[in-house]
């Protein structure tokens, strides 16, 4: 092991989606199978027995790329150095709140990791925020980190995406290696907008293929935006490992690059492309190239696309309202 190893820091590290990502991060695929990793487990005081717990596991697994491991429930030893920062935990939401208290409890979580981060990660910080309501939580933590690149501050709709590529993938009965460009718009939520009009299945255009407009609309659009809600019903719990997976994929993608041909969704701070408010973090499709993400220009939006993208993003806006009403950003 040559290379300096590169600070990971996850939060919620106790947690199932925890559970699935550390073996992955430490096993090398979040960065690449020649990249060491230290990684920095945060998690609530009473949570921090556990979290030791899944510590003494990823010893006990002796990966060569795993060079040390803190647990801690210091958000300064968690993020100072810190280069790219997993922020999976979240107060979920319980029996009787609502909205807006999700929104104000995970505040109270967002807001000084963003502080945190704004005083000690090293100066390459990269962010994906996990834990939802994800658009909004990265919103805050981003607003609480001025230092910071707001390029650098991104929330997960890579699990969206990957749904979207298998719905489809089935339907059109196609290998999912064999399809490309799909778009996930808008939010993290049930108002997301998988959009297939730009998607290739090998090569040709995803919605010539399908050629079934009641399907996209009735079928393959709500399947996608409320899967979460569908592994809730049937597991019991979120998903985790397919969340997990996501993770591994949105950060390993940043940094590696998005293959030639092809683009991925990641939620950005929106520059006002595609009519998307300024400032809002906001699903999109994009490029990844030498560490860093642009938006796809020049698609053509029709106007079922539209009148989707823009539900989603205005259940952005309001979100951001009222978080800016809390006092949050
Ligand atoms: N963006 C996505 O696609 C996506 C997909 C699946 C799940 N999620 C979200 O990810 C989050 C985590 O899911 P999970 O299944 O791992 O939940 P979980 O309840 O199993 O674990 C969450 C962990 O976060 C910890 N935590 C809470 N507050 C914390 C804080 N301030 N600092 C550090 N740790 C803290 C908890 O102690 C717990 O161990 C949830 O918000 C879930 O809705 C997002
Ligand atoms: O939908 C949820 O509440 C969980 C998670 O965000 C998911 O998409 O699986």
């Amino acid at each position: 092991m040559t290379r300096t190893p590169v600070n990971v820091t996850v939060t919620g590290a106790a947690g199932q989606i925890g559970y699935a990502l550390l073996f992955r991060i430490a096993s090398g695929q979040l960065l690449g199978p020649d990249v060491p990793v230290h990684l920095r487990l945060l998690e609530i005081p009473q949570a921090v027995k556990a979290a030791e717990g899944t510590a003494m596991e990823l010893d006990d697994a002796a990966f060569p790329l795993l060079a040390g491991i803190d647990v801690t429930d210091d958000l300064k030893k968690a993020f100072d150095g810190t280069n790219v920062a997993l922020l999976v935990g979240a107060r979920p939401r319980t029996k009787g709140m609502e909205r807006g208290d999700l929104l104000e409890a995970n505040g109270g979580i967002f807001k000084p990791q963003g502080e945190a981060i704004n005083a000690g990660a090293a100066d390459d910080v990269r962010v994906l925020v996990v834990g939802n309501p994800a658009n909004t939580n990265a919103l805050i933590a981003k607003s609480h980190a001025p230092d910071v690149p707001a390029d650098r501050f991104t929330a997960m709709t890579r699990l969206d995406h990957n749904r979207a590529i298998a719905q489809l993938s089935k339907k059109v009965e196609t290998p999912v290696a064999d399809i490309k460009k799909i778009a996930i718009w808008g939010n993290h939520s049930a108002t997301q907008y998988p959009d297939i009009f730009h998607a290739e299945v090998a090569g040709r255009n995803a919605a010539e293929v399908v050629n079934d407009e009641g399907w996209l609309r009735d079928t393959f659009i709500p399947t996608v935006a409320k899967r979460g809600a569908a592994i809730i019903e049937a597991r019991g719990a979120s998903s985790a490992a397919s969340a997990a997976s996501a993770a591994i994929d949105h950060v390993h993608t940043w940094v590696n690059g998005t293959a030639e041909g092809d683009w991925t969704s990641m939620a950005v701070v929106s520059d006002g492309s595609y009519g998307v408010p300024e400032g809002l973090i906001s699903s999109f499709p994009v490029v990844c190239k030498d560490g860093k993400w642009e938006i796809v220009q020049g698609l053509e939006i029709n106007d079922f696309s539209r009148e989707r993208i823009d539900a989603s993003v205005r259940e952005l806006e309001e979100e951001r309202d009222a978080v800016r009403n809390l006092g949050l950003i």
